[in-house]
């Protein structure tokens, strides 16, 4: 531990009080000053917590909760029987019901936006359609192996929880045997995609980018259409298997998008919402996708094909003349931004509404990110007109938003 964090705390017990939830998926609890963020607890309850990182001069310390005093309302005993204090990684809160944990991301959602972008947001989490108790739901795991068997990490640590069964993955993910069978040597871990066709990949790790297969995924947007696209089984892909659907419909319902628009579709992926895109701007529009991985390009191309009026270019957005790309377009009227956890950032928001679209659609998986993205949306004139939130990750403290801006005023 560095010095700076002084006499190191990990395995000290304290008494505390838990109060509210924090981004993360633990809760906020204060010992002798110094703030403990608690895994395993719920807001309002009393507890013993067992410190497991920080020190004495540590700005924050963290912890588990090793003993319930007085139990919150909301309490259950997990389903999972790896998870919980020192069990597998993967959730934050299966003590509680799929209901109160969408409560506890939206007071997070409200709570980044109120604090980094200043805005009052009064929504509420939405289950995503099809999801049973979230439970059952996840499509692509990527299990390690140690010791011969294949596990989970557990919270913050390269360390591996073996199972035999994950609660929140489909069932077919177990169904291949995988986790009860001895790991080859050699083999580091197996990533498990299952596509919406019930194809079940499993690749063995390491591997080179090309040799992993494709799996389909079919997207079936209401009022919409379906459509198909090939993904790598280790590419991005939403994980819940209403995600995808849900996310486009929010996007394209706030956008509005007419035939003959210009769209621009940042970080695009294999290209879903550049297909849904082109669809609603028909042959007379445009549509831009904009992606910085080789394969996921390469396979969004033939998942465009057809589509005359869409194209997928390689581009580092944020880097070097990415915003060159944008000339292939004589104007923006639309724009989806998708980025990854860690958000657009500054420069690239401001480049983006420097182009004056007429309706820009933000999906975010991290809604720091997305607070400080809108807040730097705000600075170039546009604001957010509607915002939605999704329970795409149930069990764990992820959340997915979905919001719309236009010019302020
Ligand atoms: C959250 S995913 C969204 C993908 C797609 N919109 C979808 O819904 O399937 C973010 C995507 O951004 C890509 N990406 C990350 N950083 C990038 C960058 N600087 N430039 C271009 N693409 C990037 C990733 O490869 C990934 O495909």
């Amino acid at each position: 531990m560095p010095a700076a964090q002084g006499v190191s705390l990990v395995g000290e017990r304290f008494t505390v009080e838990v109060g509210p939830v924090a981004h993360g998926g633990h809760c906020v609890a204060r010992h002798d000053g110094q703030v403990i963020f608690v895994r395993h607890a719920l807001p309002g309850e009393r507890v013993v917590v067992a410190i497991t990182g920080g020190g004495a001069k540590s700005r924050f310390l963290r912890g588990d909760v090793v003993e319930i005093l007085q139990s919150a309302p909301e309490r259950r005993t997990a389903p999972c029987r790896f998870a919980g204090p020192g069990g597998c990684g993967g959730c934050d809160w299966q003590h509680t019901s799929a209901a109160y944990g969408r409560e506890l991301k939206r007071r997070v959602v409200a709570e980044q936006l109120r604090r980094l972008a200043g805005i009052e947001w009064p929504g509420d989490v939405e289950p995503v359609p099809g999801d049973v108790e979230g439970l059952r739901w996840r499509t692509r795991v990527e299990f390690a192996a140690a010791r011969g068997s294949l596990g989970l990490r557990k919270h913050h640590s390269h360390e591996v929880v073996p199972v035999d069964d994950c609660l929140i993955a489909v069932p077919d993910i177990a169904a291949t045997g995988l986790l009860t069978e001895p790991v080859p040597r050699g083999v580091t871990g197996v990533d498990v995609a299952v596509g919406s066709d019930g194809e079940v990949v499993a690749v063995d790790l390491p591997v080179a980018d090309d040799e992993v297969p494709d799996v389909v995924e079919r997207v079936t947007v209401p009022g919409r259409g379906a459509r198909d696209f090939a993904v790598s089984a280790r590419g991005f892909w939403q994980v819940h298997p209403g995600a995808a659907a849900a996310f486009v419909a929010a996007a394209l319902d706030g956008l509005e998008p007419s035939p003959g628009e210009r769209a621009l579709d940042l970080y695009a992926g294999v290209g879903v919402f550049t297909a849904f895109l082109a669809d609603a701007v028909g042959p007379a529009g445009r549509v831009l996708g904009l992606e910085g991985d080789e394969r996921a390009v390469r396979d969004g191309r033939l998942n465009l094909a057809g589509l005359g009026q869409a194209s997928l270019r390689r581009s580092g957005i944020g880097r070097d003349d990415w915003s060159d790309a944008l000339g292939e377009l004589d104007r923006v009227d639309l724009v989806v931004l998708d980025p990854p956890r860690s958000g657009a950032g500054r420069d690239v928001v401001a480049t983006v509404f420097a182009h004056e679209p007429r309706r820009a659609a933000y999906i975010a998986c991290d809604p720091a990110a997305l607070a400080r993205d809108l807040s730097y949306a705000a600075d170039a004139g546009y604001e957010v007109r509607s915002l939605r939130a999704f329970d795409a990750f149930p069990m764990t403290h992820h959340v997915e938003c979905v919001a719309i801006l236009a010019k302020t005023g």
